[in-house]
C-alpha cells in the first residue's frame, strides 16, 4: 500500500495544499491534483478515515478559543441544555445528557451552524443574553470543517471519475454539528467507555480533538488502536455508514469508540455531512457489476434513523435494515 505522506500507528496523513482548500474551484487536470485524489480514495477504501493538518486555515488559537467555549456551554444548567431538543434526531440536533446507558457522555447537536442564523439561533437559546464568542466560533470552526468534509468528498468522487455526483451529494447533505463532553471514569486508576463502539450514520465525518486521549478505531486487522494526540493532524476524516452503503461497500464505515482513562474531561466536536431527511439513499450505478452485486437496497434517511433509534443496541442495522 503506498503514497500516503505519513502513516503514524497506521492511520494514514494526507497534506492537502492550502491553496486547495481555499479555492473555490475543485477541480483541476494536473497530475498532481489526480495523484492526491487517489490517496484521498484509499484511504477511504482501506482506512475508513485519514488525518489532515489544517493549521494554515484553522490555526490551532482558534481551534483553542472553540473548546474553551464548549467548556462554557457544558457548564450551563442540565434545563438550560434540555432546551435544544428533537425527538427523530436527538444526537445531531437535541441535547443528550449523561445517564445510566452513556454515564460519562454528554452531547449537544446542532443542525447547520455553517450558517450564521442556525449559529445564532443555539446560541440564543443557551445564553439569552447572548454569547457573541460562542457563536462566531461555532460558525466560524463548523463553516471550516464543513469545507473539508466537501473537499474530501468532491477527492474521492473526482478519483472514481464519477465528479458529476458532487453538486447532488452537497446539496441534498445537512452539515450536522456535534459538540461531546466526556466526564473521565470514576477512578483515576480504571478505564470506561465513553461511547460505544459504532459507525456514523453520515457520508463523512469529521472530527476535531482537543489533546485528551480517548478516540479509538478498528483497523482492518481487527484490533483496536489509540488515536493519540502526537499523530499529526488536527482533523480526523471518517467514513461513515451511508458512503459505505451508496458506494456498494467501496469504502469502508470506520468503527471507532471513545475509551477514557486519567482524572481529565475531554471535549470534542464533529461535523457530520448526513443526507436530508427525505433523501433516498441508492447505491450509484457506476459500483454495481457483475463481479460487485447490490449489496443495499434503496432505503429512505430518516426511515432508517427512526429505525435505528429504536433498536441502537443492534449491530449492523444499515446492514439489516438495507441489506439485499
Ligand atoms: O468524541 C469523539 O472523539 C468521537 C465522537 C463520535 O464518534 C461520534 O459522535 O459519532
Ligand atoms: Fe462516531
Amino acid at each position: 500500500m503506498g503514497g500516503y505522506n505519513h502513516i503514524e500507528g497506521e492511520i494514514p496523513y494526507i497534506d492537502l495544499p492550502k491553496e486547495l482548500l481555499e479555492s473555490k474551484q475543485w477541480s483541476s487536470t494536473t497530475e498532481e491534483w489526480k495523484e492526491l485524489c487517489g490517496k484521498v480514495r484509499e484511504a477511504c477504501e482501506d482506512y475508513g478515515c485519514f488525518t489532515v493538518g489544517y493549521d494554515e486555515i484553522f490555526p490551532a488559537e482558534q481551534r483553542e478559543e472553540f473548546f474553551m467555549c464548549m467548556k462554557d456551554l457544558f457548564d450551563l444548567p442540565y434545563e438550560t441544555k434540555q432546551k435544544n431538543s428533537s425527538d427523530l434526531h436527538p444526537a445531531n440536533r437535541g441535547y443528550i445528557a449523561t445517564s445510566v446507558v452513556v454515564p460519562l457522555y454528554e452531547s449537544l447537536g446542532v443542525q447547520n451552524p455553517i450558517y450564521l442564523g442556525q449559529a445564532q439561533a443555539f446560541t440564543d437559546l443557551m445564553w439569552p443574553d447572548g454569547n457573541p464568542a460562542f457563536c462566531r466560533s461555532m460558525n466560524s470552526l463548523s463553516r471550516n470543517m464543513r469545507r473539508l468534509e466537501l473537499l474530501s468528498m468532491r477527492m474521492v468522487l473526482e478519483s472514481y471519475g464519477i465528479p458529476t455526483y458532487y453538486e447532488a451529494v452537497a446539496e441534498n447533505s445537512v452539515a450536522s454539528f456535534r459538540m461531546m463532553k466526556y466526564r473521565p471514569p470514576p477512578a483515576t486508576d480504571e478505564v470506561a467507555l465513553g461511547l460505544i463502539e459504532h459507525t456514523d450514520k453520515s457520508f463523512l465525518t469529521i472530527l476535531c480533538k482537543e489533546q485528551v486521549k480517548g478516540f479509538e478505531l478498528l483497523t482492518k486487522q481487527g484490533h483496536w488502536l489509540q488515536f493519540s494526540p502526537l499523530q499529526k493532524g488536527n482533523f480526523l476524516v471518517i467514513v461513515g455508514e451511508i458512503f459505505e452503503a451508496w458506494s456498494n461497500r467501496k469504502v469502508r464505515a470506520l468503527e471507532h469508540r471513545v475509551v477514557m482513562r486519567g482524572d481529565k474531561a475531554r471535549y470534542s466536536c464533529a461535523l457530520f455531512m448526513v443526507p436530508k431527511d427525505e433523501e433516498m439513499i441508492e447505491v450509484a450505478k457506476e459500483f454495481v457489476d457483475d463481479d460487485h452485486p447490490l449489496l443495499f437496497r434503496p432505503f429512505n434517511f430518516a426511515a432508517f434513523v427512526k429505525y435505528y433509534n429504536s433498536n441502537a443496541t443492534s449491530k449492523n442495522a444499515l446492514q439489516v435494515y438495507a441489506g439485499v
